[in-house]
């Protein structure tokens, strides 16, 4: 099949939260805390990363976004085994707010802008979810808003909603990092029915809460039985905040995926924000636990590429002058 190639593009996107605390596996919320990817067909494969988190990550042809690049060529049935690469981003790694998928989501769409689109938008959401295995970060990442979602393993399916304009987003951001991993080893193989049920009105509570804009009814919605009783034994202080947040001011909280983020959904008009930031940090100081907060929205928009001309500039400038000023 021809195409015209594409020499190099600049995706921007988001981070997210999945889960939104019954919706395990199944619901996710973009954020307004991006990362960037350039990525260009060149005759030797170089890889970039950009800022001090990102120690550790290779930078040979084992890197997550070199790899998942090479899938959508095969995919696509086009050939380009040289790339270079540049990434930055402000999502912290190994916190429960994504990293992993943002970087599978923007390795797509650079990929794929690099060989004219030629997949779709849900030809990349299944790659995405049979790499993470759960659609819940990666449909976020990709669609933007909130997204619903599930993956049997075969085939991923989803449907978008429009986060309501009054919604923001209150994350605390623990130091010490939780793998993914580790976070779904402490959870059970098999459920009591009760449990199930108890999610399962919740999770169908909150998606219709959130898709009418009945903000209050968050606080009745967002429960769960299914994971956070598990993974609260890896994070101090989270009992604490799950049982009293919103008395603080939260329209509901939840531990963001699989942790240690936490996460309280706010209405911009609460006049309570303070309180519940203070909240947040001090029940996680008093056990130990020091924590960074962000005062976040929901993304509207999912992943974005754009094509970049030979004077465009590199990602670094880009990122000094664009992101970090
Ligand atoms: N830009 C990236 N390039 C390569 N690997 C990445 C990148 N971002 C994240 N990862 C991989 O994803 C892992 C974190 O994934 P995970 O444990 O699911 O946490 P989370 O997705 O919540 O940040 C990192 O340890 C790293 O292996
Ligand atoms: N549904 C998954 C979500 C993991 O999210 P992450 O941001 O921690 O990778 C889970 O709860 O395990």
């Amino acid at each position: 099949m021809s195409y015209k190639a594409v020499q190099k593009v600049r995706v921007k996107v988001p981070a997210s939260t999945a889960n939104l605390g019954p919706g395990f596996d199944s619901l996710g919320m973009a954020l307004n805390l991006y990362a960037w990817i350039d990525m260009a067909i060149s005759d030797e494969t170089a890889i970039h990363l950009i800022g001090d988190q990102m120690n550790g990550i290779p930078t040979d042809k084992s890197n997550l976004i070199y790899k998942v690049a090479q899938m959508v060529f095969e995919q696509a049935g086009v050939s380009h085994p040289e790339l270079d690469i540049a990434m930055y981003s402000d999502i912290p790694l190994t916190r429960g707010l994504g990293s992993s998928a943002s970087a599978i989501v923007g390795a797509l769409a650079g990929a794929n802008a690099l060989i004219g689109n030629k997949l779709t938008q849900y030809e990349l959401f299944q790659i995405a979810s049979r790499l993470e295995k759960h659609p819940d970060n990666v449909g976020a990442s990709l669609f933007g808003g909130i997204v619903v979602a599930f993956w049997d393993g075969e085939k991923a399916e989803s449907i978008r909603i429009e986060p309501d304009a009054n919604l923001e987003v209150l994350v605390a951001i623990p130091a010490f990092q939780l793998s993914t991993e580790k976070a779904r080893n402490v959870m059970p193989k098999q459920v009591a029915m009760k449990d199930a049920v108890f999610n399962l009105s919740h999770s169908s509570l909150l998606v219709a809460a959130l898709s009418t804009g009945n903000l209050g009814m968050i606080r009745h919605a967002m429960k769960d039985a299914l994971h956070q009783p598990y993974r609260a034994e890896l994070i101090p202080g989270m009992k604490t905040l799950l049982e009293q947040a919103e008395n603080h001011g939260a329209l509901g909280v939840a531990l963001s995926g699989a942790g240690p983020t936490m996460l309280a959904l706010v209405d911009v008009r609460s006049g309570q924000k303070e309180e519940l930031e203070a909240f947040l940090k001090d029940t996680l100081a008093e056990e130990g636990i020091e924590a960074q907060t962000l005062w976040l929205k929901p993304s509207v928009e999912g992943v974005a590429a754009i094509l970049l001309q030979e004077d465009d500039g590199d990602l670094l400038s880009f990122v000094e002058r664009e992101v970090l000023a």
